[in-house]
């Protein structure tokens, strides 16, 4: 397919709670785009774009993929993400990667607690969206009380463009009030035939009605429509299109579709809103860089003639090889053409270029703004990086990579098992910044860092499916943090004997508590002493960075302090850059220990959902486990309750939940901030309680 000029490009990913019905949505429109030939199902675990063993037994995603499609003669790069918190990272950076997106809600389940954080994300990246409710077939659908929801928990504005018709398992179509037409699915040829016909007479003035309302909200977007609709005129559907789309770019509405993407109905005009809605690459805001060494902040307008840059929003090992996939935001790169990566600071090469499909890739020879490739042949590349023309380099915003709340010990089962360990661990962390691994000096253990449970049994999965590595897992941890609860300062000198000549360093460090969340403030006044050259200046701090890293004493790292180096004194003859590391990194540690030296536990966000019979039961377990109530709501004959709870309290609280109510509870989790951890932990570590 030649490359559409670039206003017919839409880049969008599907965002919405587990099992709202993202991949049977995904799967349904490549099968009307042509894109597949076979309709895959997930409940048979043979869905074209959950395309690793694990997910098709789970049935969830995890892993985006992304895949191109064509609608209208628009190209659709369609980016899967994933919809347990657990991989929130991957919602990030395909966010990061994506222009618009098509929000899914169940019309059952409504707005749920993962819809809402996905919302949110979405939001802080301004990212415009269509929002389709799916499960329309099924009892219990409330489209009603989906959209309130929407207007009550997401604090959005959806603007309604279809009318269901026939309810529940009668669900048969939908009145497309923008063009005043009946739309049929044929039950016959998997959905493929749409028809469309006049809008039954008993549904006209519903249809009229709702039709107001969307004309009424595109008139906030356009003043011509305004006056028409004062002097009560008709206003053509292009017209409201225009205007909407204008609301939609703004992210001030958001169009509401309906649909059931398993009886397929309702998916060939969520495509048609995609195209009429969803921007283009020239419709969002130039990406951002800065120069390296510079504060000045470039903007790189959608342009395939511009400078080159990509980012690489995502990293996949495959056969132990990177392939990356970029989003090209300037500029044009030839297949086999150098790049600088000015996030490693160092050339790589993109020695093939492909676009892909769910499960084939097609090789091209040239990738140019606004495309979505992959790219093999890059070596140094991790996830978030920035690939741009060596002559005009540049770092583009990174992504927001949250800290790791979980670990768990690993070992490998045989000596075989052994070598291929940290190999394959390595690999696993190209693709996934969020999960970290580093050796414990005392055990010798090898400890695996993440954002949950899941996340982490995912991994281990994977080392054993896909690098045929076993391992034995201990039980998984808290990560803690250690913290400072008074001020000190503390000068440190340090000499050591080399060759027969003293060498060393001296450093006067200040340390200060700071507010939670605040993290680590390493600050090097310029005035700590004239003369101090800017690499001993560098050396301090980046050796007070690692010391912080490594913790104090418990072997967590070290947050929410600011340490001061107040003066690094050099002795001539005796100071070097090396003195100064190892006075600069050992003076924060012995300062932290008289610092008040204390530990502070992850808490989570909680929200469970449950029948209300068993609210009293769940709510005393939740207290029960040092957990905050922080409100209570009922809907129907379903309660939800949130809480703020100790992640230390958490492991194992999927199987409590189900047995306390009979497999109907869920719950979702996610991080919230850090609390003073209690006196039997800081006991157990040795600390003053
Ligand atoms: N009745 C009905 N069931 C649906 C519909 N769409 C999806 N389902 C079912 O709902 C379940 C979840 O669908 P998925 O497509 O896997 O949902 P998902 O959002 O991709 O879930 P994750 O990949 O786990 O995030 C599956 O059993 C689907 O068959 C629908 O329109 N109606």
């Amino acid at each position: 397919m030649a490359r559409p000029p670039l206003d017919q490009v839409r880049t969008i990913g599907i965002i919405s709670h587990i099992d709202a019905g993202k991949t049977t949505v995904s799967e349904r429109i490549l099968f009307y785009t042509g894109e597949t030939h076979k309709m895959g199902e997930v409940h048979d675990g043979d869905a074209v774009m959950d395309w690793m063993p694990q997910e098709q037994e789970r049935g969830i995603t995890i892993t985006s993929t992304a895949t191109v499609c064509t609608w209208r003669n628009h190209r659709l790069n369609l980016v899967d993400t994933p919809g347990h918190i657990d991989f929130t990272i991957e919602v990030e950076r395909s966010l990061r990667a994506l222009d618009g997106a098509v929000a899914i809600f169940s019309a059952v389940e409504g707005v749920q607690p993962q819809s809402e954080s996905v919302w949110r994300q979405a939001d802080r990246y301004r990212v415009p969206r269509i929002c389709f409710i799916n499960k329309m077939d099924r009892v219990g659908a409330d489209l009603r009380g989906t959209l309130r929801q929407m207007e009550e928990k997401l604090k959005a504005r959806p603007v309604l463009l279809q009318l269901p018709v026939g309810e529940e398992t009668g669900f048969r179509g939908v009145i497309d009030l923008l063009a005043a037409e009946l739309v049929a699915f044929a039950e016959g040829d998997q959905g493929r035939t749409v028809s469309r016909g006049p809008v039954p007479a008993d549904l006209l003035d519903a249809a009229r009605e709702a039709r107001d309302a969307v004309a009424e909200a595109a008139a906030d977007f356009d003043d011509a429509i305004l006056a028409d609709l004062l002097e009560d005129k008709d206003i053509s559907a292009d017209r409201l299109r225009g205007a909407l789309r204008r609301g939609v770019l703004a992210c001030r509405i958001f169009p509401v579709l309906l649909g059931s993407a398993l009886r397929n109905k309702g998916i060939q005009p969520l495509l048609d809103a995609v195209v009429d809605f969803l921007p283009s690459p020239l419709d969002v805001p130039p990406a951002k860089g800065q120069r390296p060494g510079s504060e000045t902040v470039d903007e790189l307008p959608c342009d395939p003639r511009g400078p080159f840059c990509a980012l690489a929003f995502k990293v996949q090992s495959e056969e132990g090889r990177k392939l990356t996939y970029l989003r090209v935001y300037s500029g044009t790169i030839k297949a086999g053409g150098a790049v600088w990566n000015s996030s490693r600071g160092c050339f790589e090469k993109l020695a093939r270029l492909f676009r892909m499909h769910a499960h084939k890739r097609e090789q091209i020879e040239e990738a140019a703004a606004g495309d979505i490739v992959a790219a093999a042949g890059l070596k140094e590349v991790l996830t978030g990086d920035t690939l741009c023309d060596p002559a005009h380099r540049i770092v583009l915003e990174g992504l927001a990579v949250p800290e790791p709340v979980v670990s768990l010990a690993v070992e490998a089962r045989g000596v075989d098992d052994r070598d291929k360990l940290l190999p394959a661990l390595e690999k696993l962390q190209w693709e996934d910044p969020t999960f970290r691994v580093h050796e414990d000096e005392e055990t010798g253990q090898t400890i695996l860092t993440g954002m949950g449970e899941l996340h982490l049994e995912v991994v281990v999965d994977r080392l054993q499916r896909e690098f045929g590595v076993g391992v034995k897992t201990g039980r998984p941890q808290v990560v803690y943090r250690e913290t400072i609860t008074r001020p000190v300062e503390r000068r440190e000198v340090f000499r050591a004997e080399h060759e027969g000549k003293v060498q060393g360093g001296e450093v006067l460090l200040q340390l200060s508590p700071l507010p939670r969340g605040a993290g680590v403030r390493v600050s090097v006044p310029d005035a700590a002493e004239p003369g101090i050259g800017k690499e001993l200046r560098d050396a301090a701090a980046d050796s007070i960075g690692r010391a912080c890293s490594a913790g104090s004493r418990t072997g967590y790292p070290l947050t929410d302090l600011e340490v001061r180096v107040a003066a690094v004194p050099v002795e001539p003859g005796v100071t070097t850059e090396a003195g100064v590391r190892a006075a600069a990194g050992r003076g924060l540690m012995l300062a932290a220990r008289d610092a008040g030296l204390t530990l502070l536990e992850p808490v989570m966000n909680l929200e469970i959902v449950i029948p209300a019979d068993y609210a009293g039961k769940v709510l005393g377990s939740v207290q029960q486990k040092r957990g905050r109530i922080e409100g209570i709501s009922s809907q129907g004959d379903t309660e939800t309750i949130r809480a703020l709870v100790p992640l230390a309290e958490l492991f194992g609280y999927m199987t409590e939940l189900r047995s306390a109510t009979k497999g109907r509870g869920t719950y979702t989790m996610e991080f919230s901030h850090h609390d003073r951890a209690p006196a039997e932990v800081l006991r157990r570590f040795g600390l003053e309680a």
